[in-house]
């Protein structure tokens, strides 16, 4: 596999940058998007899946953020951007229609020391937003690097074609797994992977599509006893 940095030919330099990827949590944190249409409402509804407080800043919203607003998920300042009102954010969003705002937007945080997406400029932007499948915990983000988002938006569709919600079930299952493997395996990482990779290849997730009920303790014994089959030692007391 090749892991040499992207190279941007000088002709083609948003299309390649190298972002670097990585889930926040931004639980509870302080968040502000400026802008109140629907490129707005999409990075708003974003935020709040991932459990953000969201202020809006936008003279008139979409009915979507209405909704939002008055169900008191979001609150909304109803005016025109104004410098100082990204003071003590996590994350900046500017998505209004006017480059110049935007811009404005983008260097009042520049200069607080805060993140910023701006929807209109990929030069600057210091995260883009991926296209997202969520399947509980299991998640999946596509990003083309801002070359092409319906590209990006066609591969999350797939996704959530392809792995339908059983999959959060199984991940759920996977981490209970986990978590006893964690507190009974005393060995090291080779011994507990071991068991954790025997524990993906028991069908499970087939079996829980068949109906099978399946419960962590099961589970873990069943990795075990295939690891020891298997000939491994892993180094359990049980
Ligand atoms: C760089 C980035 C910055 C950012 O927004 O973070 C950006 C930038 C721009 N998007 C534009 C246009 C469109 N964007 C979408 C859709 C999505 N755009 C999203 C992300 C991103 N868009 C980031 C890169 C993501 C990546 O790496 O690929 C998604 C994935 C996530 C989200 O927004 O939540 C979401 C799909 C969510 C989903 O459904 O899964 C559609 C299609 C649609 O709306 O159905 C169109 C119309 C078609 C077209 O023009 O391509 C324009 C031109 C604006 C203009 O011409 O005025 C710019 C500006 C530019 O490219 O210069
Ligand atoms: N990144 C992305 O995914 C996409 C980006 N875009 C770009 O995003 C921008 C927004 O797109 P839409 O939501 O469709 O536009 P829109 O025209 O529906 O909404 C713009 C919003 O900005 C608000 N606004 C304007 N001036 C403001 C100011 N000074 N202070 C606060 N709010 C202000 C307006 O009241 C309105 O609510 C456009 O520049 C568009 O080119 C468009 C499509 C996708």
């Amino acid at each position: 596999m090749d892991n040499s940095v992207a190279v941007c030919a000088p002709e083609k330099p948003r299309t390649c940058t190298p972002y670097y990827p990585v889930f926040l949590d931004v639980r509870g944190r302080f968040t502000v998007v400026v802008g109140g249409g629907s490129v707005a409402e999409r990075k708003v509804d974003g935020l709040l899946k991932a459990g953000a407080r969201v202020r809006v800043v936008s003279p008139d919203v979409t009915a979507g953020l209405e909704v939002r607003v008055n169900e008191g998920s979001v609150t909304l300042e109803r005016r025109l951007y104004g410098e100082g009102d990204l003071k003590g954010a996590f994350l900046v969003y500017a998505a209004t229609d006017d480059a110049a705002i935007n811009e404005a937007v983008y260097a009042e945080a520049e200069a607080r020391g805060v993140l910023a997406n701006v929807a209109d400029d990929p030069q600057h932007c210091n995260f883009i937003v991926p296209s997202v499948a969520r399947r509980g915990s299991l998640q999946f983000a596509v990003s083309t690097g801002g070359a092409a988002p319906v590209l990006a938006k066609r591969l999350r569709c797939e996704l959530e074609e392809r792995y339908s919600d059983d999959w959060a079930v199984y991940t759920d299952l996977l981490s209970e797994v986990r978590m006893l493997v964690r507190d009974r395996i005393s060995g090291g990482e080779t011994e507990r992977a071991a068991v954790l990779e025997a524990a993906c290849d028991l069908g499970l997730l087939g079996r829980l599509r068949a109906g099978e009920v399946l419960d962590a303790e099961s589970v873990y014994i069943e990795a075990l006893d295939a690891v020891d089959e298997s000939g491994f030692k892993a180094g359990e007391s049980r």
